[in-house]
């Protein structure tokens, strides 16, 4: 028996029609176009290719989209102005600053990042969103955990009651997704490098999250059989052969749904991106405090 696959192309294409349709009804309705400011510093390559396929998921489904670049060089300082003239801007709803930050500026990354308006915080990094999604208010929340949660749903996936096993706890990954876990009633354990007996509880999971940065990581005998295994590793072992954290060839044996790399939930993160960024703008357009910037400047 081979696991159902979970294509990431497949939802990604869903969940943009989604935003598109959305950002019809809005522009009908309020005749706003929601705009997307994506903060690129320095020149990874990786970088480069993440945003400009950013890009062209905004003109494909009808966002304004600004790709700002900025030199290696870029000082905190200088950052944060982009970001404030950015935060002050009306036709801008949602502003990413791409990550890595070059070597030079990357110990201020909090600091910058909290710099961003929440409500316009389309990464959904901010505390103040943090915070929302903790205690369940309506927040932005991290594109690739609610990529993942939005295609469990849409596969009938078993949450309530199901237990989930995180592997990683990254502020990006791991910690926003056992708190969207928990949100839906699952019983849910975070592992990391410092867990003990990672082979038994992997076993007993119902779901596993894989968000640990090593190539095959999660192996088919730390599988249930029919468990759900959702793979976030991105890890380039060749200049063109990408693997996810999940050593996907046997885990496919054993595993009752599986999300292959590439092709898995990288595609969802993008399409996440798209409806966050309507998010933002329908947020915006409710709340009298997120537009308080722009009514300063323009009174
Ligand atoms: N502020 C910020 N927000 C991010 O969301 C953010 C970031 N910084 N820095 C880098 C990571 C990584 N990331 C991905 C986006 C799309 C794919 C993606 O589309 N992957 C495809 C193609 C991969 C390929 O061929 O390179 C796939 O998995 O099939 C992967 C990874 C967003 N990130």
């Amino acid at each position: 028996m081979t696991a159902t696959i979970l294509s990431g192309k497949v939802f990604a294409t869903q969940f943009k029609e989604e935003a598109k349709k959305e950002i019809l009804n809005i522009k009908q309705e309020y005749g706003v176009t929601p705009g997307l400011a994506v903060i690129i510093v320095g020149e990874n390559p990786a970088s480069k290719v993440y945003v400009r396929n950013k890009h062209k998921a905004c003109e494909e489904i009808g966002i304004y989209s600004e790709v700002i670049e900025m030199p290696e060089t870029t000082t905190k300082e200088e950052l944060i102005r982009k970001i404030d003239e950015l935060n002050f801007r009306k036709e801008i709803h949602g502003i990413l600053v791409q990550l890595p930050l070059p070597k030079a500026i990357a110990q201020h990354e909090e600091e910058i990042l909290n710099e961003i308006n929440p409500f316009k915080d389309v990464d959904g990094f901010h505390p103040i969103n943090v915070g929302k999604l903790v205690t369940g208010q309506e927040a932005l929340i991290p594109c690739t955990p609610h990529g993942c949660l939005k295609m469990l749903e849409a596969s009938n996936i078993n949450i309530d009651g199901a237990h989930a096993v995180v592997i990683g706890r990254s502020n990006i990954v791991g910690k926003p997704m056992a708190h969207l876990l928990l949100s839906k009633n699952a019983t849910v354990t975070i592992c990391h490098s410092h867990t003990k007996n990672l082979k038994e509880i992997c076993k007993s999971a119902d779901i596993i999250v894989a968000a640990i940065g090593k190539p095959k990581f999660i192996t088919a005998d730390m599988i249930k059989p029919g468990a759900t295994v959702i793979d976030v590793g991105i890890n380039r072992i060749a200049p063109k052969k990408l693997v996810g954290d999940v050593d996907f060839e046997n885990a496919v044996n054993v595993a009752g749904a599986i999300t292959p790399v590439p092709g898995g939930v990288g595609l969802l993160t993008i399409a996440m991106l798209m409806q966050n960024t309507v998010t933002a703008l329908k947020m915006q357009l409710a709340n009298q405090y997120a537009l308080c910037y722009n009514k300063d400047i323009n009174s």
